[in-house]
């Protein structure tokens, strides 16, 4: 950790130079920051937003649960017609790659156009970037019609801005499985100049990329914030990340980019800590997280430490 930066619990500090002003960096920002978190919490559990899926078919069930028990609600699908008409329906989307089938190199290019046509808001899931010719298809598509939040491991990320020729390959990254095979600070710059494009390509300018790691990082291309806790148990049930990037969606229907991608790294880090104390291995751990995406406090969520720098 850096001398300038911050861990903060609850105070006022934003970890910037001059914390006398009002605005992105003031006193107040940090503040605010959490405030919209608890309220999207509370949005997702008072209006039950459906946030629609096209994800792969390993972890398809987690995601539908991890949604429903944040208070969302879920539909998945895998057809584009299907797709495009829920979509007027669905507060946003939520597209995962990692199971691929041959006719998602037609479908998903199309559905990402319509959604770019219809300003609709959309997450990204880029498992396994770097891996396969139509895979890469895929995602390099996607450059055209890019998604309103990025969220992957750190791996996925770097692969991703890679392939979109926004960060030149630093022959250290390779392209990985599923699982990360890069530390979530090798992703910070990358990460960063990820969420400047897809804010650039936004109808309002927002955008967002999660991180995910032992700590979590968040960008909207301006600031990071770093988010640890949660627990090694996530990596051994499948669909962490996953469900992650499903419940990142649901936030998204009631909230801007930056807060849904904080708020929902929030409650699965609080959420994987209270299973690992109360599980026994694996089955029970994800029986336990479950409970605790249901059960947690908004202002449990909005109050855990954020590391700014
Ligand atoms: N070592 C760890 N300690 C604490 N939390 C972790 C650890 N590794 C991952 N997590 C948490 O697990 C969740 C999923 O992150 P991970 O990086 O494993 O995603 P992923 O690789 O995309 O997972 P998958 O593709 O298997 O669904 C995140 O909430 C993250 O904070
Ligand atoms: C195990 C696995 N294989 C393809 S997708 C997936 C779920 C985790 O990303
Ligand atoms: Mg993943």
């Amino acid at each position: 950790m850096s001398d300038d930066s911050h861990t903060d619990t609850q105070s006022h500090c934003c970890g910037c130079a001059d914390q006398s002003a009002a605005g992105p960096c003031g006193p107040d920002d940090l503040t605010s920051i959490r405030g919209r978190i608890a309220q999207a919490v509370r949005d997702v559990r008072e209006r039950t937003p459906l946030a629609q899926s096209f994800t792969n078919f390993v972890t398809i069930n987690l995601v539908a649960n991890a949604q429903l028990a944040a208070g969302g609600t879920a539909a998945m699908s895998f057809l584009p017609d299907d797709v495009i008409d829920t979509a007027s329906i669905s507060g946003a989307d939520y597209i995962n790659v990692g199971t691929l089938l041959p006719f998602y190199k037609d479908a998903l290019p199309q559905i990402a156009r319509a959604f770019r046509k219809s300003g609709h808001k959309w997450v990204l899931d880029p498992v396994a970037a770097g891996i396969g010719k139509t895979r890469t298809e895929i995602l390099r598509s996607f450059r055209a019609a890019p998604p309103t939040i990025v969220r992957g491991n750190a791996s996925e990320i770097i692969a991703l801005a890679t392939m979109w020729g926004l960060i030149s390959p630093d022959g250290t990254s390779r392209p990985a499985g599923v699982e990360s095979v890069d530390d979530v600070d090798a992703a910070v710059e990358p990460a960063k100049t990820l969420a400047t494009f897809l804010a650039q390509s936004a109808p309002d300018a927002r955008a967002a990329v999660a991180v995910s790691g032992k700590v979590d990082l968040v960008t909207d291309g301006e600031r990071v914030y770093r988010l640890p806790g949660g627990s090694a148990m996530m990596t051994k049930i499948t669909g962490a990340g996953c469900s992650l990037g499903g419940v990142t969606a649901t936030y998204l229907a009631v909230a801007e980019p930056l807060i849904a991608a904080l708020a929902a790294s929030l409650l699965f880090n609080r959420a994987g800590e209270i299973a690992e104390t109360k599980s026994d291995g694996p089955g029970t751990f994800q029986a336990h997280f479950l409970d605790a995406l249901w059960n947690l406090a908004p202002e449990q969520v909005a109050g855990s430490a954020i590391d700014l720098r």
